[in-house]
């Protein structure tokens, strides 16, 4: 398994390039399946999850191929309706087939997700607003096997109310009902940038979507979709990422490629923190180079939906808050086990006490490097962004999660004049 070590205390200075959102990239590849002509991606990120559903749609019978950051995809002989355990217990992601599989072939036997380590993230959501469209659905043996039982054999448009807001759960009704016939209302919808970019494509399809990035989205079935070019956004996630870490570290890091408009509660949170910040149409520029005091200031967050702090921030920003003048609470109302940090962000000195949902931080001037251990894909990335600003050397293991989400990360923060290593395992 790959390590990282990761010297501190460099100063990160210089322009990175943001790559293309993994959560945009995943439902737009599955949304390739709805149509049996070719669809294109531009700026897609080259990442483990995006080669597991190119896997993934390729065990259907498609042709899936990415060179660099264009993915083109195929899914006109697609003839397997199945996503087996083996492929979807990776990456929960791997849900997203289920409803284009359903609209365009009226079946699909769909494992359930592999256990993650952040909650126990049911899917019983996607199950209820599918039935509601018409699907015969069972869960046996660890599969969802469903069936269009529909005189028409197509699915059919329904008023569906969620009874959270959930982001795969929206983008897989939003898919299926794309081929319904009727009209599909889902209430409740998730409103994230990566549900508008996944409305934008499919329009490009020939879908009739209104109402995305509000929370109610009408869609209008059509018999068939067809091919499209489309460029996937930025990925506001890694663009944070490297934000926060400029901010631990104290740098001045620009970041090209970025859409600030996605970035309104984390830009606000940084700017609290003592950062000053400057945008342009694509890019974000954080200086914390001057920081009155040399540290940033301690900044309390509590994540919620789009467009709240996001819960794919927290330990990213937790990891601020840990150098940080002063204490911040911090509070993770989406995922019930997102805290899996706190423990490793400790080994680097971090005083941290954690209350169910809520952790209160306690900055300290100096966190001090440690082996560590990444347990999830943005734990992995706030233990980075703690590692960049401790003193001495910190080795990073089980990497393995944060490949899953990040492209090239390493050597873009080489680029920025970070010492930092992938030490390859056998
Ligand atoms: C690939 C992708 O885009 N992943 C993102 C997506 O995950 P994902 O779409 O899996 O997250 P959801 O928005 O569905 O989850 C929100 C909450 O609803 C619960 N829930 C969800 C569906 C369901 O059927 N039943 C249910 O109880 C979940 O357990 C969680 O507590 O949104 C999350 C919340 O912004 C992000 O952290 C993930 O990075
Ligand atoms: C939790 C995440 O991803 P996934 O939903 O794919 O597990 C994430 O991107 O932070």
């Amino acid at each position: 398994m790959d390590k990282l070590r990761i010297t501190g205390q460099r100063p990160l200075e210089g322009v990175v390039q943001a790559s293309g959102a993994k959560n945009a990239a995943l439902p737009l590849i599955a949304a390739a399946l709805l149509t049996a002509e070719p669809v294109r991606l531009n700026n897609a990120p080259q990442l483990m999850d995006v080669r597991t559903l190119a896997k993934l749609l390729r065990s259907l019978g498609a042709q899936v191929e990415q060179d660099g950051a264009q993915i083109e995809i195929n899914a006109a002989g697609v003839d397997h309706y199945e996503a087996s355990y083996e492929l979807v217990k990776t990456m929960r992601a791997s849900v997203l087939v289920l409803g284009p599989l359903l609209a365009r072939f009226g079946q699909a036997r769909v494992s359930l997700p592999g256990g993650c380590a952040i909650g126990a993230r049911p899917v019983d959501q996607h199950i209820k607003g599918l039935q509601a469209l018409g699907a015969d659905i069972v869960v046996e043996h660890g599969y969802i096997v469903a069936r269009v039982a529909t005189p028409s054999g197509r699915l059919q448009g329904a008023r569906i109310t969620t009874d959270m807001v959930t982001v795969t759960g929206t983008e897989n009704l939003m898919m299926a009902a794309t081929l319904a016939e009727g009209e599909t209302l889902i209430d409740n919808a998730a409103r994230e940038p990566e549900i508008v970019d996944l409305a934008n494509m499919l329009r490009a399809m020939g879908a009739q979507i209104s109402g995305d990035g509000t929370s109610q989205i009408r869609i209008r079935g059509v018999e068939a979709l067809h091919g499209a070019v489309h460029s996937i956004i930025p990925d506001r996630i890694e663009v944070g990422t490297f934000l926060c870490a400029a901010l631990a570290a104290r740098g001045d890091v620009t970041v090209q490629g970025a859409e600030p408009a996605h970035q309104d509660a984390l830009l606000d949170k940084l700017r609290e923190a003592g950062a000053q910040i400057d945008t342009g149409s694509n890019w974000i520029r954080l200086r914390a180079d001057a920081l009155p005091g040399g540290r940033p200031r301690a900044v309390s967050v509590r994540t919620t939906e789009y467009p709240g702090f996001a819960t794919d921030m927290q330990a990213q920003f937790m990891a601020v808050n840990c150098v940080a003048e002063g204490a911040a609470r911090m509070t993770e109302t989406i995922f019930e086990n997102r805290f899996m940090h706190v423990q490793e962000l400790m080994r680097l000195g971090a005083q941290i006490d954690i209350d169910g949902h809520t952790c209160v931080v306690r900055g300290v001037p100096k966190l001090s490097g440690a082996t560590v251990m990444a347990t999830d894909l943005r734990a992995s990335a706030g233990l980075v962004v703690a590692a960049l600003a401790a003193e001495g050397e910190t080795l990073i293991d089980r990497i393995y999660h944060l490949d899953r989400g990040y492209d090239a990360m390493e050597v873009k923060l080489r680029g920025l004049g970070a010492q930092i290593e992938r030490i390859r395992g056998q």
